[in-house]
């Protein structure tokens, strides 16, 4: 099994009979999605809620009854994946282009648990260049007052064509090198006017689960 399965179905562990689950986006989560598909063809009563059109598809492949905001009261654990880790659980999200809806609903959820094999894991952030969601209005702008904060912001790219996200934004991947204070950082990106979020997520972790030595691990705040 490889470390992204091994991460992924492990945090499934964490999800009871029942519960409103965040979905996350991307090649770890969709380990959960399948486990969790398994879950429900075995009884399990599991509403979703997707944070990427992608995983809302993968869902209902799965046979997970997905759920808006408008039919919950909340969100009981959230799962998703990282591009980066540091020893406090703050991330860099966003590879994907799903970071947005990523934060809204972690934010939401009461419990977060991120699942990232062990190539993720940073001593600082910022190796990995931070998607950041910006209006397509003022782009040209908006990216040079990004630059201004000390990186280097490249439009992502769907062969030519800008990539869209799911809510019809641009994505900056924006290269710092690294990043000294995150909680600085996140902040600062998301004052300029055009910037929507960034993929930082800063003390938002609840539960970590990775791979260490080839071992499972997990960590908590
Ligand atoms: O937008 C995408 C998400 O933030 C993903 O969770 C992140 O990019 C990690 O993806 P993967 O599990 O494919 O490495």
């Amino acid at each position: 099994m490889n470390e992204k399965q091994m991460v992924g179905e492990k945090a499934v562990e964490y999800i009871k009979d029942g519960m409103v689950v965040g979905l996350g986006t991307g090649s770890t989560a969709y380990y959960t999605i399948t486990k969790l598909g398994e879950l429900v063809r075995n009884g399990f009563n599991i509403k979703g809620i997707p944070t990427s059109e992608q995983t809302a598809a993968l869902a209902v492949e799965q046979g997970i009854t997905l759920v808006d905001f408008k039919d919950v009261n909340q969100i009981d654990v959230a799962i998703d994946g990282a591009d980066e880790f540091d020893a406090d659980l703050n991330l860099i999200k966003g590879g994907g282009g799903a970071l947005l809806r990523e934060k809204i609903i972690a934010n939401a959820a009461s419990i977060f648990i991120v699942i990232a094999d062990s190539s993720k894991g940073a001593k600082k952030l910022g190796a990995f260049p931070l998607p950041v969601e910006i209006v397509t209005f003022g782009a040209d702008m908006t990216t040079k007052k990004i630059a201004e904060l000390g990186c280097e912001p490249k439009l992502r790219l769907t062969g030519n064509q800008p990539f869209i996200t799911d809510n019809g934004n641009y994505i900056l991947d924006c290269d710092f090198k690294h990043i000294e204070s995150p909680k600085e950082m996140e902040l600062q990106l998301n004052k300029i006017p055009g910037v929507v979020e960034n993929g930082l997520f800063v003390n938002m972790a609840d539960r970590l689960i990775t791979i260490e030595n080839g071992e499972l691990v997990e960590k908590t705040k």
